[in-house]
């Protein structure tokens, strides 16, 4: 397992890659499709994996199929840190991060519990059992109903050693603003809004030097050169990529809630890897939509 610190240190290094849980025939998890797609994936840079995030569709495993998805990335990755995907309550989260803990993992990614809305001090006592549970380091994702403020993941930084990063899928500029001033060099900054080259250069602004690709699934070498025109400050190069990239791939995911996880798997497929369908309840891209990611795969910039 990496060190909590240099976690946080090698996950600001770079992008980070979301990659997409494959299943099979049976609607179970195919590892032999999955370690294809990441040995892919393996000679294009990235800072570390994120597996059975959002994209991965976390929401739709079993904490026994999580496991099994570390378990096979670290085989296929060899060196690369693996972290994963957590939530749900409190007791379940605590159990899931001890499965991918023994299983190899070298991190966690908290998604937000189950259902409900919760109190400031309820989520953090949450993350503070999860944060307990665990040797590994741990990253908050702020996004739905549980979205901690600045001064709570302050508090939460300073009783867990091991709490490491956070992450936005909210776009609440103002909360991460003053999450990155408060909270300072403590903490690693994840902009992870869906597909969140749309957001990079405004997060940049509010402190937040790396991101979490999607689209790095299924056609790496645009999401890489989107990645080193945004660490570069080179505007222009990245507004050019919007628009002939991004906007029209937002185009395809805005045609129905959950493409944006939809898509990429979509994508993925067109790449040649045998990704299965996503699980209820988000629904594949008719036919027409899979033309017209091919046609953007075709013409990408
Ligand atoms: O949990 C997730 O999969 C994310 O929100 C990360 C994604 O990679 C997101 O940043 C995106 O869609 O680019």
């Amino acid at each position: 397992m990496i060190d909590p610190l240099d976690l946080r240190d090698i996950v600001r290094s770079g992008l980070l890659s979301f990659p997409v849980t494959p299943f099979d025939g049976q609607d179970a998890f195919n590892p032999h499709a999955f370690s294809a797609h990441l040995e892919w994936l393996a000679p294009h840079p990235v800072a570390g994996l994120i597996v059975a995030g959002g994209t991965g569709e976390l929401f739709s495993l079993t904490p026994a199929e999580v496991v099994a998805v570390v378990r096979t990335a670290k085989a296929a990755q060899k060196g690369k840190p693996v972290i994963a995907g957590c939530g749900y309550g409190t007791r379940l989260a605590c159990e899931m991060a001890e499965g991918i803990e023994a299983a190899g993992g070298d991190g966690i990614l908290l998604l937000p519990h189950y259902l409900i809305g919760a109190p400031q001090d309820g989520i953090a006592n949450h993350i503070r059992a999860v944060c307990a549970a665990t040797k590994m380091g741990v990253i908050v994702y702020n996004r739905g109903q549980s979205v901690v403020s600045a001064e709570t993941l302050a508090r939460l930084a300073d009783d867990c050693p091991n709490l490491i990063g956070f992450k936005d899928g909210t776009g609440d500029i103002d909360t991460v603003r003053r999450i990155t001033i408060q909270n300072g060099d403590r903490l690693a900054y994840i902009g992870g809004m869906p597909t969140h080259e749309l957001f990079a250069q405004a997060f940049r602004g509010a402190g937040v030097d790396t991101y979490s690709s999607a689209v790095f699934n299924f056609v790496p070498e645009t999401a890489l050169r989107f990645h080193a025109a945004f660490s570069a400050g080179d505007d222009a190069t990245c507004a050019r990529m919007l628009t002939e990239f991004y906007y029209p791939f937002a185009r395809i995911r805005d045609r129905k809630t959950g493409y944006a996880v939809s898509a990429i798997k979509a994508g993925v497929a067109l790449r040649g890897f045998d990704t299965g369908p996503v699980r209820p309840p988000l629904t594949d891209l008719t036919e027409e939509e899979r033309a017209m990611m091919a046609e953007l795969i075709d013409g990408r910039a």
